[in-house]
């Protein structure tokens, strides 16, 4: 009891907005690289972050990929929002559908950036509540694919 109360007091809660972003030919995703300090440091992620007062999600996706890669994006579909609970943080993370317009993606906010298909996420270290994302895009693709 005690340790519940002291979670929901003090446990972070953090509302994000999330883009996968595809190349032209819908073949390959974009993801970024963690600066090696700070939350999940190193880690392979979507690129995203939080969602601001005024915001929607889609506002806040646009606005968060200009601001990390300089590029701009066509806010999609919807594909999954994501409920996690980290060790001191809880974050909901909605995830969309983008579309790379324009701009080359630059590691502004990140240490890397890779274009990578869906079965080479796989191979990347992602933060915890990713894999219900990667699940998402596969079921998603065998869908597409009939
Ligand atoms: N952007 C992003 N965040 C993710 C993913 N997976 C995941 O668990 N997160 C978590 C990690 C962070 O705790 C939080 C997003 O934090 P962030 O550092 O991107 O937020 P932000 O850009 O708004 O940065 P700041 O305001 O905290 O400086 O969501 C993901 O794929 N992309
Ligand atoms: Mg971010």
């Amino acid at each position: 009891m005690t340790n519940l109360r002291t979670d929901l007091t003090t446990k972070k809660y953090r509302c994000i907005g999330v883009g996968v972003v595809w190349d032209r030919d819908r073949q390959r995703i974009l993801i970024d690289r963690r600066l090696p300090e700070g939350e999940l440091a190193g880690y392979w992620e979507f690129p995203g972050g939080k969602i601001e007062g005024h915001e929607t999600a889609t506002d806040c996706i646009k606005r968060e990929l200009q601001e990390e890669l300089a590029i701009d994006v066509e806010v999609g579909d919807h594909l999954i929002t994501v409920d996690f609970e980290y060790e001191t943080l809880r974050v909901s993370l909605i995830v969309h559908h983008c579309m790379h317009i324009s701009g080359e993606p630059q590691a502004i906010a990140c240490s890397e950036i890779r274009w990578v298909t869906v079965d080479e996420l796989d191979t990347y270290q992602l933060p915890a509540a990713n894999y219900q994302i990667v699940h998402a895009l596969k079921e998603s693709k065998s869908l597409n694919c009939g």
